[in-house]
């Protein structure tokens, strides 16, 4: 299969429909991005490079970045962690705060914004610096320093905060969370505040295709086993309510976030990374996810 042509192919039949969404504005240094820009890379196993349209320009990676962190504290997958924050697709938007409740303040899985503050409070806990682990972590995965996180977009977050400053609280009130409330906020805004390329991107997703381990780090990242289960968690959670349409149309592992990047794995054979900053009413990117049917349509395989 010539990557390059399917990846091209796919590229010109997606601009030709003229997709439309609305750039995420509620945080408004991301309304800034010029709405039109698209981009598509593809990393093989071998580390051979793909890319067409802007997939050099760096974004805003946004809940994307919640893959990475959960990575940095998998191998706790049989700890006390794995009591804070369950493993289910949630079925409800990325920052629903009704479900905390009736759950008692168990968040239904890492890749929501209440499990992804579990996560980034583990991390909290873990480490002294721990955004300049996540960062060194990052950069390792990725075979090169590329993680550079928007001062701008983080404060622009930090100051439209109210939705994820009662979600630690509530998580707080359940005993579900270690840290002070600004200390985690302050690096799970900067981590989602990191900006990269869909080809930087792609790279750091690739020892999820490879069975956890990196070629650009020179070892392994994940073990087999857990590397499938993260791949398992994204199916069926990564795209929060919209995590069924996703396995449905497209069939692969992937993770969307709100700067309109998506990153997904073909398991064995690539990773890959698209971005286009309209998203869908679910808060993920339109011309992405159509990019990603249309590639596993013209590939004739996916996960299934
Ligand atoms: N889905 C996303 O990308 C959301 C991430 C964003 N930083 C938030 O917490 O709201």
């Amino acid at each position: 299969m010539d990557y390059q042509q399917l990846i091209e192919e796919v590229y010109r039949e997606v601009q030709a429909e003229n997709l439309k969404g609305k750039v995420a504005d509620y945080i408004p240094e991301i309304a800034t991005v010029d709405p039109n820009q698209f981009g598509i890379a593809l990393v093989d196993l071998k580390g051979n490079l793909y890319g067409v349209g802007d997939y050099l320009t760096p974004f805003s990676i946004q809940s994307i970045s919640k893959v990475h962190t959960l990575t940095m504290v998998f191998h706790r997958f049989n700890s006390k962690l794995w009591s804070r924050v369950n493993v289910e697709p949630s079925g409800n938007p990325f920052n629903s705060i009704a479900q905390l409740e009736y759950e008692n303040g168990i968040p239904r899985n890492p890749f929501i914004n209440a499990g992804a503050l579990v996560i980034t409070d583990a991390l909290c806990s873990k480490f002294e610096n721990p955004l300049e682990q996540i960062s060194a972590f990052i950069n390792e995965i990725a075979g090169c320093d590329c993680v550079r996180i928007n001062q701008a977009v983080m404060n622009s977050e930090k100051n439209n905060a109210a939705r994820n400053t009662a979600l630690a609280y509530f998580l707080k009130s359940y005993n579900n969370f270690e840290n002070s409330i600004e200390e985690v906020l302050d690096v799970y805004f900067s981590h989602c505040a990191m900006e990269m390329s869909c080809v930087e991107l792609a790279k750091t997703f690739s020892f999820l295709a490879n069975d956890g381990y990196s070629i650009y780090a020179n070892r392994e990242i994940l073990s087999e086993s857990h590397a499938r289960r993260v791949n398992a968690l994204m199916l069926t959670c990564g795209f929060y309510d919209e995590a069924g349409e996703f396995a449905y149309k497209v069939g692969l592992p992937g993770k969307s976030g709100v700067g309109g990047g998506v990153a997904a794995v073909m398991p064995h054979k690539f990773s890959i990374a698209v971005w286009s900053p309209e998203l869908n009413e679910k808060g993920n990117s339109v011309k992405s996810i159509r990019a990603l049917e249309l590639l596993t349509d013209k590939l004739a395989f996916s996960l299934f």
